[in-house]
Parts: structure tokens; sequence; C-alpha cells
């Protein structure tokens, strides 16, 4: 990952031949992919420093031949809850049998992970971040939301910053049972928001690029519009970039709020009115809409209508949402699929949506585009072309590409 402690790139100047198909996400051509053939990369240290015809590459310490696989940029997955302790399956099976999801089993993975040791934490962590890896991501945002006190706010989010820069505050997940009014009860959700603009995020801020919110009045757990704006305010005022997860589970403001602060991000878009989608369009370039089919896919929710917010001219983003609630699964191949299969996306644009898409959603111009001065992200397929990723569903095919093992 984009980490502090992923594996140190080889400071060997190294080529990359045998490419099949070199997707670059540069912007240019048919859905922006930027297609290669024939094509080579020269990596330098951990960063892209030539781009050509296969013909044309300069000398190199070193040439890897990749024997006609696809590559292109690793998957962006920017938005994912991987700090979290406990075992929901059981939550999820309720809900395949039609009980719908509202929230609450938060509060299950809260209890759990309050529990847990920093050491069973970070194992857990690891162990998510590496089977990210494994599929192809290389770079990941992390969120907080499953502690809920100013000191397991602030240990998710140490621990997150052992992985990824990408880290994010998200205290107002939900209002933890001890506001809410239940036995033990210290106050309410007023008093909760005080303590999360205050106390938490203070303690929080130094570990945390970013801050956001679950803006959903839908859920008795979740926050009203008003309410996520006084969480974004603050953390903009405590030097956070902003992201939001909206309308989720109905319509609702988030959206709009999103777009009106300026966030980076605006996460789930799922019940969209048209307002929503005017906003968006307006927004392009500053909000990015992400999308999470595999919520969608583990709540049995509508799908968004992808197509159409791309047509309309909006930014879009694919993410996991990796969580132990409302989609446990780590897969962007996986997301990829769902996004081509139900949301009406080509198999391209739901690349495109993976890697350049999610980067702009973290405002990131170093990852996601396999172009020269960018990171040396890459991701390999068994496979000859990114069309793959759509069409062989549920095959494991996708990698990040390890020089210093290769
Ligand atoms: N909706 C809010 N948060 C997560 C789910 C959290 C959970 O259910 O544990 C999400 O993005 O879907
Ligand atoms: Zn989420």
């Amino acid at each position: 990952m984009t980490s502090p402690h992923s594996t140190a790139a080889p400071s060997t100047c190294t080529v990359i031949t045998g490419i099949g198909e070199l997707v670059t996400c540069d912007g240019t051509g048919p859905e922006g992919l930027g297609l290669r053939r024939d094509a080579a990369v020269v990596v330098e240290g951990d960063h892209i420093a030539w781009v050509g015809s296969a013909a044309d590459a300069p000398p190199a310490d070193r040439q890897v031949d990749l024997g006609g696989s696809a590559v292109l940029p690793g998957f962006v997955d920017s938005h994912s809850h991987l700090v979290f302790a406990g075992d929901r399956s059981a939550e999820f099976a309720a809900r395949m049998a039609g009980t719908p999801y509202d929230g609450g089993g938060i509060g299950v993975s809260v209890a759990a992970t309050r529990a847990a040791t920093d050491d069973e934490l970070r194992t857990l962590l690891r162990r998510r971040v590496d089977e990210m890896r494994a599929q192809g991501t290389t770079t990941v945002e992390v969120k907080s939301g499953y502690g809920l006190t100013v000191d397991d706010e602030a240990r998710a989010l140490r621990l997150a910053a052992e992985v990824t820069h990408e880290t994010t505050f998200l205290g107002a997940h939900v209002v933890p049972p001890e506001y809410s009014g239940g036995p033990g009860a210290r106050g309410d959700r007023a008093a909760y928001l005080d303590l999360v603009t205050g106390p938490m995020l203070e303690a929080a801020a130094p570990h945390a690029r970013w801050v956001d919110v679950f803006c959903e009045p839908h859920s008795a757990h979740a926050f009203t519009g008003d309410e996520a704006r006084a969480v974004l305010l603050a953390g903009r005022a405590a030097g956070l970039g902003l992201r939001v997860h909206a309308n989720q589970l109905g319509h609702g403001p988030g959206v709009q709020l999103a777009v009106e602060l300026g966030a980076a991000s605006v996460d789930h878009c799922t019940y969209l009115s048209p307002a929503d989608v005017d906003a968006l369009v307006g927004a392009a370039g500053t909000t990015v809409a992400t999308l999470l089919p595999g919520v969608e896919f583990s709540t049995r929710s509508p799908y968004p209508d992808a197509r159409a917010l791309l047509d309309a001219g909006c930014s879009i983003a694919l993410a996991t949402d990796c969580n132990p609630g409302t989609c446990y699964s780590s897969s962007m191949p996986f997301v990829i699929a769902l996004a081509v299969r139900e949301m009406g996306l080509t198999p391209g644009e739901a690349v495109y949506a993976a890697t350049a898409g999610s980067a702009l959603s973290l405002r990131r111009s170093d990852v996601g585009r396999v172009v020269v001065g960018a990171r040396a992200d890459l991701a390999v397929l068994d496979a000859p072309s990114h069309l793959h990723l759509s069409y062989r569903a549920g095959v494991p095919i996708a990698r990040a590409l390890d020089l210093s093992e290769a």
C-alpha cells in the first residue's frame, strides 16, 4: 500500500516488458483509459520514470517480463472501515432472509472493537490490507468509527496510520449506546456531538487526514443534516478534509451538504433526487460521488444508476466500503464486476472509476494513473485485458505487482 510500512521499493531501475495491454488511465482515448499495446514501463525507486513503446524502452538495471499480462494502475480503494473486531455474519444471514439494514449492528462491532487489544486489532487490520493487495489494491483509505470514545477513536486512527496515509476520523458513525439513552446512559446525542466535535476530534486529528460523518436521517443511530454540518465544520476547522456517508438508506440532505461544503467525496449515493444529481454535476471535479455496489449487494438494496451519473457529467469513483456490516468484501474486482453488471458502466469506465476516479476522491494525482512521476503502484492481471476483470467475475486474476519479488 501507499503506506509508511509498505515494503521499500527497490532503488534500481526496472523496465517492465511483456505487457499485453497497458491501461494508463491518463484521461486520453476512449473512456479515458489511455490504452497502449506493445508498451513498456520503467520504474525507478518507487516512481514511474518512463512509459512508451517497448521498442523504444531505455536501458535499465533489470527487466521484468510479464508474459502478455494486462497492467493497470493499482486499485484505489477510497472507502473502507478496516479497524474492527467481532463477527456479524449472522446479521448478514438475517438480512438475506429479509431483515433490513438500519445501522443498528454497528453497536455490535463497537463493543467487540473496544474489547480488543491493540495487537489483536493490528493483526486483523494488516490481514485485511494484505487481502486487498493480493487483489490489486495499492492505496486504501481507512476510517475509524468502531471505537466511539476519545481513546478508542484515537487508537483506531493510530493503527490505521500504520498502514496508510489516507486515514479518516468517523467518530460520527453512530451515537454509541452510552449516549443514546440505554442503561448507564451518561447523556444524550447532543452531548455525544459535543464530544465528537471537541475532545474526540482533538485526539483524532493528529492521526487523520479526513473527517467523515454518517448523515442519514432515516436511521435513528446516525446523524441529521444539521448534526453532520456541525461535525464537518469542526473537522474542517481542525484542518481535515471532508468526506460524507450520504443517501444510503433513503433520500436526505447529505449529498447537497457535501457539495455545499466542498467535500472531496460523498459516498453511497444509493438514493438520489434530481436536485442531488444537479448538485453533483455542478461539483464535478471537486466532489466525487463514490459508489459502493458491494453494499447494495450485501444489503439487498437498489443499485444507484452510475450510467446516468456519468452521462450527466458527475465525477464518480468505486470503492469496496469493506466493513463488517454492509459489505465484508475487500475485493475491488468484485466491485468492478458489480458496477458493470448492475450499474450500467462499461468495463473500461468501471476500471477508470476504481483507479483515477477514486484517486480524485482522495485528491491524489500520484496514484490511480500510470504516468511519469506517479507512484509505481501497479496491478497486474492473469489475463490479456482489463475486460477480464468483469468478464471473469469471481476469479482471482488481479494482484498488486511487487517489484521486489518479481
Ligand atoms: N453506513 C455506515 N457505515 C458503514 C456500515 C457500518 C456497519 O454496518 O458496520 C457503511 O458505510 O455502510
Ligand atoms: Zn462506509
